[in-house]
């Protein structure tokens, strides 16, 4: 069986950190006798630029027919001033929704290698692996607005925020699962001292879990949950929450692994799952080769585990990727003196040749 990936290269630092995770996963997938046939699509401000639109009906149209997406990052500067419903982000949405990603699974391990150069206490971090779970296709980020995009000066603006039983229930019980499989407990973080939204969530949560007896739910505030993560990550285990609040304690928990360009995401639904690292395009360091492509490699690992059924291939470049961090080898945003300094493109062939 041949399977079909997606590629979304996108902007900035997109291409490459995915030109990167491609040569490993071509790697992996031909050690493990696994056929891929690649079509590369665009999205974002490179689609912007190309065809007047950050997503094109094309692209919406392969991905929903693969197996599989792989993305880069989309957005950056020179697309910030367009129109709200051109914004190369918006890709990215519309891509979730179409595809009906309602399922965001971040991983935040904490590779031994890392730990004693973390910014935090090393004796905080070493050892510390969470699930982050995100609900993808609702709330805030999919809520009604108003933006003002005329030419009058705007002096209001909102954003709504809709979450439903069957949305949150459906979340909830992907962390229940994914607990079951690791140390079984299931921490809900929300606001429900003030939004209405984070108390149905908890009273849903609550409901939910009931279903899984093994598995122990807790709940914290999302300003608390902010705090213990950087204090006590080794007390979390699956974090379960929504769209908005699990976009920021991702970026924030990247700083337990040592750097955002770690930290992979598989997003999924009922059909094809969405593969990407949890960084942005990086405008700041695009084009210079220093970006670090482990999160968007360990994202090619995940889309092997969860959408080609390929664990020994998936297992293959986790590995490549542990035993290259311990034998010292770093992009420039985890260097150090007496470490090995390599470009993106080095980092990916040395995981190549580790696999
Ligand atoms: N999924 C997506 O396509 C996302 C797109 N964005 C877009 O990306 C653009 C930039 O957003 P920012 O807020 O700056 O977030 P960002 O994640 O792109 O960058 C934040 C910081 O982390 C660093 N960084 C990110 N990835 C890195 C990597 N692989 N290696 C080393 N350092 C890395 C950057 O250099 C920067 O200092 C914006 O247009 C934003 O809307 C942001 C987040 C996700
Ligand atoms: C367009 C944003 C919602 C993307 C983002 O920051 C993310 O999913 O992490
Ligand atoms: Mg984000």
């Amino acid at each position: 069986m041949t399977y079909r990936v997606v590629v979304i290269p996108g902007d900035g630092i997109g291409p490459e950190v995915v030109a990167a995770a491609l040569g490993v996963l071509r790697k992996a997938a031909a050690k493990g006798g696994v056929n891929i046939e690649y079509e590369h699509c665009l999205a974002g401000g490179a689609a912007l630029d190309q065809c007047g639109e950050p997503l094109p009906a094309a692209t919406v149209a392969a991905a929903k027919a693969a197996d599989a997406v792989l993305l880069g990052a989309v957005g950056g500067p020179k697309w910030d001033g367009v129109a709200p419903h051109l914004r190369a982000e918006k890709a990215i949405l519309g891509l979730r929704k179409a595809l009906g990603l309602y399922a965001n699974l971040r991983p935040v391990r904490v590779w031994d290698a890392l730990a004693p150069h973390s910014p935090l206490k090393a004796e905080a971090v070493a050892g510390a692996d969470i699930l982050i779970v995100r609900e993808l296709s609702g709330g805030i980020y999919y809520g009604a607005r108003k933006e003002a995009h005329v030419a009058d000066a705007p002096d209001e603006a909102w954003d709504t925020e809709i979450y439903t039983a069957p949305e949150i229930e459906r979340i909830v019980r992907v962390a229940c699962r994914a607990a079951r499989l690791r140390r079984k407990r299931v921490t809900s973080v929300d606001k429900a001292n003030v939004l209405a939204t984070s108390r149905l969530w908890r009273t849903v949560a609550e409901r939910t879990a009931a279903a899984f007896p093994d598995v122990r739910l807790d709940h914290l505030y999302v300003d608390n949950c902010a705090m213990q993560l950087v204090l006590a990550p080794k007390n979390f285990d699956v974090i379960v929450t929504g769209n908005l609040f699990g976009d920021i304690l991702s970026d924030e928990a990247a700083v337990l692994a040592g750097s955002i360009g770690l930290l992979p995401s598989a997003s999924l639904g009922d059909g094809p799952g969405l593969y990407e690292p949890i960084h942005g395009s990086a405008p700041d360091i695009a084009g210079q080769g220093v970006a670090n492509p482990i999160g968007c490699i360990l994202s090619a690992a995940m889309l092997l585990r969860h959408s080609l059924d390929a664990k020994a291939a998936a297992d293959a470049i986790e590995q490549a990727v542990e035993a290259v961090l311990a034998e010292g080898y770093r992009t420039a945003d985890l260097y150090r003196p007496g470490l090995t300094r390599l470009s993106t493109e080095e980092m990916a062939r040395r995981i190549e040749e580790e696999i």
